[in-house]
């Protein structure tokens, strides 16, 4: 999987050279390219922002320094293989497990976060004509910019690419995937501490009583914490049965 990600403050990306992510890359699986669209913009000040026309608050990003960056990309990719421009925004589609999972088979993802007031629509419209578009919301609360959406958005679907993490089955209990459930909660060493002992199942070596426990705490968590999941959880079960 390739993934540009075009942005003023690239060197917000470097913490995805860390940990699995940074493996995966060095290990072939992932190519994570950082772009400066500043680079894209020839006045004396690089400048990328302009007054917002009708008036407003704040400044609004020019399309011509993101359409010039994205050109690039196109002219430096696979011409068979469409990309998919990912422009996160709190107005956008929220990402969800699901999205990461369709997006984890896409050979080549674009990101444009931006920063001020946003980017000019007209950026959005033109990428139409090259790239699949996506406005995507990582959540209904307001950041100062996309960068940290993209470094939220990359982990969440790069994890999924095969070889990047080296359990993969342990992708299938987790929340959010699967049915839908909140994971279990887990326990390690030391067998009691600080006056709480691990539920005594856990040590019982009884795998089937331990799986039975572990899907009673996904089910009793889901219900508890998250109702909406709950109720999805409710009618996936009745479909099925009918
Ligand atoms: N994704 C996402 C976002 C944002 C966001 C994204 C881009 C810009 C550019 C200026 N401000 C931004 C906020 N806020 N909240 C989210 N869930």
């Amino acid at each position: 999987m390739r993934i540009d990600a075009i942005s003023i403050f690239p060197e917000f990306f470097n913490v995805l050279d860390l940990s699995l992510i940074g493996k995966a890359q060095r290990d072939g699986l992932l190519q994570l390219n950082r772009i400066q669209l500043r680079d894209y913009a020839f006045d004396r000040h690089h400048s990328v922002d302009d007054t917002p026309t009708g008036g407003g608050a704040g400044m609004v990003m020019k399309p011509e320094p993101w359409a010039l960056a994205l050109e690039d990309v196109l002219a430096s990719d696979d011409a068979a293989v469409r990309p998919t421009l990912i422009i996160p925004t709190p107005s956008g589609e929220v990402f969800t497990q699901r999205v990461a999972e369709e997006l984890a088979g896409r050979q080549h993802l674009v990101f444009a976060p931006g920063r001020f007031e946003g980017i000019d629509e007209r950026m959005s419209h033109w990428a139409a004509e090259h790239f699949d578009v996506r406005r995507m919301s990582i959540g209904d609360y307001v950041l100062n910019g996309g960068e940290s959406a993209v470094v939220v958005m990359v982990e969440a679907i790069t994890r999924l690419v095969p070889g990047v993490i080296g359990n993969s089955e342990s992708l299938a209990e987790e929340s959010h995937s699967g049915e839908g459930l909140l994971e279990y909660p887990v326990y390690t060493k030391p067998a009691q501490w600080r006056g709480e002992a691990v539920p005594e199942v856990l040590l019982s070596g009884d795998h089937a009583k331990i799986a039975q426990w572990r899907r009673e705490q996904q089910l009793q968590r889901t219900r508890k914490i998250r109702p909406d999941l709950w109720a999805k959880y409710v009618v996936a079960q009745e479909m099925a049965n009918e």
